[in-house]
């Protein structure tokens, strides 16, 4: 088996001194494969944004370890630097007096590229933002899209094998949001590790092979997708409307599975959500149960997104 791009061991960090301190990782153990998008998901303050400061070495962790591509982020800072191209969401860092093209010159410097490869570089990454048109202005008159391409541009100048993502489509409009999403997954193909932070499911829901919850400081939840949803305790929500009298759900007609609500947006109508675990053969059976002798006008299945499962899951955790 080929080693992980990133692997966390016990690793934590606490902020402050003596009786003031803050945990904001507290043993946290994690991998992220080559070639695989890995989304960390997490309420306000739960550890994200320390957890990726620490494995772009911008922050020292105060125990355990964390390798990327295979380089300790204490010990071999310059080699992890190296490996990685990191994108936070937003302003931060650019120089919008500068065009987009010398921002890119300056941070392939930084990065270490020889003046020969530079030249190259640059203009490829441009390339694959699609920024070679504006390559001559200053960021400053850039939108905000352009702006977070540039950010990726210069994440990936060096050909990063690990790419760390701290809200990478804030602000974006969906056209720009997708385009970004589009070039994210040309590199995952190329067998690039990512790690995402973003508070836009829909980003995780396109983006993501695996999602790891983090809450408290400690990894609680490390599934697929649709795991994800399963251990939510809501596969699917059934929509029933109708007129006239509103079948009875006293608990005795519900499975445990399933629970209901109903509500009359009218006098004379009425809507039965049913949300269910699961979804089987009994699904039916308890419709038909269910429905017998009313007037039902519509029935309509949605199964459960991410962001219900999210909202689900992190309200049983909060403590
Ligand atoms: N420099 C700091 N000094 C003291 N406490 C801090 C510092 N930075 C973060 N914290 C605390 O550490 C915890 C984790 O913060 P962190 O920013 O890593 O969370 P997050 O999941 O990224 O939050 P958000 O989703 O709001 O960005 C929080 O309790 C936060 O208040």
């Amino acid at each position: 088996m080929s080693p992980a791009a990133i692997r966390v061991d016990a690793l934590t960090r606490t902020y402050g001194q003596r009786s003031k301190t803050v945990t904001a990782l507290d043993g946290v153990c994690m991998q992220v494969g080559y070639g695989e998008v890995v989304a960390l998901l997490g309420v306000n303050g739960s550890g994200k944004t320390t957890l990726i400061k620490i494995l772009s070495t911008l922050l020292l962790p105060t125990s355990g370890s964390a390798l990327v591509d295979g380089h300790d982020v204490v010990r071999r800072a310059k080699q992890v630097r190296r490996a990685t191209g990191v994108v936070f969401g937003g302003d931060r860092g650019l120089y919008t007096r500068l065009t987009g093209r010398d921002n890119l010159r300056f941070f392939g410097m930084l990065a270490g590229l020889g003046r020969r490869d530079l030249a190259s570089s640059v203009d490829a990454a441009l390339e694959q933002m699609n920024l070679t048109g504006a390559a001559g202005k200053r960021v400053e008159t850039y939108s905000r899209g352009m702006r977070q391409r540039l950010h990726l541009a210069i994440g990936l100048m060096a050909s990063p094998k690990v790419l760390l993502l701290d809200e990478p489509t804030v602000g974006l409009d969906p056209v720009e949001s997708q385009r970004l999403r589009t070039a994210i997954l040309q590199l995952r193909s190329r067998g690039v590790a990512i790690l995402l932070t973003s508070h836009y499911l829909l980003d995780v829901e396109k983006l993501a092979t695996r999602v790891l919850l983090l809450s408290g400081g400690r990894i609680q939840e490390d599934l697929t997708l649709a795991e994800f949803v399963r251990v939510s305790g809501h596969a699917a929500t059934v929509t029933i409307r109708g007129r006239g009298a509103a079948p009875p759900l006293t608990a005795d007609r519900l499975p445990p599975s399933v629970t209901a609500r109903c509500t009359r947006p009218e006098p004379a109508t009425w809507v039965v959500d049913l949300h269910l675990r699961e979804w089987s053969g009994d699904t039916f059976r308890l419709l038909d149960t269910l429905l017998a002798g009313v007037k039902v006008d519509d029935v309509q299945v949605r199964e459960t997104r991410l962001e219900e499962a999210f909202e689900a899951i992190s309200t049983r955790l909060t403590p």
